[in-house]
């Protein structure tokens, strides 16, 4: 069929100049080697071909990227580039905003989260996540942690487990010590666990969050701007943590500070204006030689 021509005549043309293209943003081919980033191990992520919608604005576009296992993953890109909307489709919270339509394929471990009968609660397990502003429970210390277990059916506490004879009160302790500890905020908190979470600084309150997450046991923690609330010194702490859990858990993190992004992060995904996707790569290539020039440019701060 002719379509094509028809719809296109200067196809034949466009085609030349995407060959003759060294360092353009015009050619797909070579679009799409900027973000086919290799790696070692195996992936957490397999993302292919994905795009949302909220409405009728087309948030994201065509994004396929695999993200390592027991790493740190940055998410970067000026505001609205579809950052937080990619990350929410990572554990499926797209599914709780009603205007959000998501199509594509995501593979956690090489299974399909986008498919009927994925149990949402246990991918939320498996995925967790920890929010701009730190939001605990207005509960003591000791309950945010339990709460996500409890609520699982992983630990039995409370009165009707005490009278029943199934009380967890030991395992709850030593869950509540761990997930301090992971979180590096045990010492500052461990004489007052029934203290209310609410009278921790911003900082505190963070590590408290990520805590709850751990608790749960999770394989991933997504994180959208965990820092971009608390001072430098908190900030620093946050951050070294991050590099600490990615021994042991897959990170993702979208961040507006690109200096943390390349402190903290194995690779970085540079997402564009319109929801694309225009580089991934080692965080060193990223910053420090990027093929595309609008990543160089919106690193530089040229614009963003
Ligand atoms: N709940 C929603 N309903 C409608 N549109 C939305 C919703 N969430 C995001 N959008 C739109 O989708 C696009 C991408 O937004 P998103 O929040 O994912 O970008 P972002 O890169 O994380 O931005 P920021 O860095 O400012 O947080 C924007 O145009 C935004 O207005």
């Amino acid at each position: 069929m002719s379509n094509t021509t028809q719809a296109n005549p200067n196809a034949e043309e466009a085609n030349e100049n995407e060959q003759t293209t060294v360092v353009g943003e015009t050619s797909e081919e070579l679009k799409s080697e900027w973000v086919d980033y290799q790696f070692e191990g195996d992936p957490k992520f397999t993302v292919e071909d994905l795009n949302v919608w909220y409405g009728d604005d087309h948030a994201l576009h065509d994004i396929s990227m695999d993200i390592p296992e027991k790493s740190v993953t940055a998410l970067i890109g000026p505001s609205g580039c579809g950052k937080s909307t990619f990350l929410r489709c990572l554990n499926r919270m797209n599914d709780r905003i009603k205007a959000a339509n998501v199509d594509g394929s995501v593979k956690l471990d090489g299974r399909e989260i986008y498919q009927d009968g994925v149990d949402l609660v246990e991918l939320r397990k498996r995925v967790g996540q920890v929010f701009q502003s730190p939001n605990p429970f207005p509960k003591s210390i000791r309950k945010n942690i339990s709460y996500g277990p409890r609520k699982h059916g992983d630990l039995n506490t409370g009165l009707l487990a005490r009278l029943t004879g199934r009380d967890d009160g030991e395992k709850e302790e030593a869950l509540v010590e761990r997930s301090l500890k992971q979180a590096a905020l045990w010492d500052e908190v461990k004489d007052r666990l029934d203290d209310n979470a609410i009278g921790l600084s911003g900082g505190q309150q963070q590590r408290l969050c990520i805590a709850r997450a751990l608790a749960t046991d999770p394989e991933v923690i997504l994180m959208d701007e965990p820092a971009s609330a608390l001072d430098p010194v908190a900030t620093s702490k946050i951050e070294d943590l991050i590099v600490e859990l990615s021994e042991d858990y897959t990170v993702v993190v979208v961040t507006h500070n690109m200096q943390q992004a390349a402190r903290i992060s194995d690779q970085t995904a540079v997402f564009l204006t319109g929801g694309y996707l225009v580089e991934y790569d080692d965080t060193d290539k990223i910053f420090e030689n990027p093929e595309s020039q609008r990543v160089e440019d919106y690193i530089t701060g040229k614009f963003g």
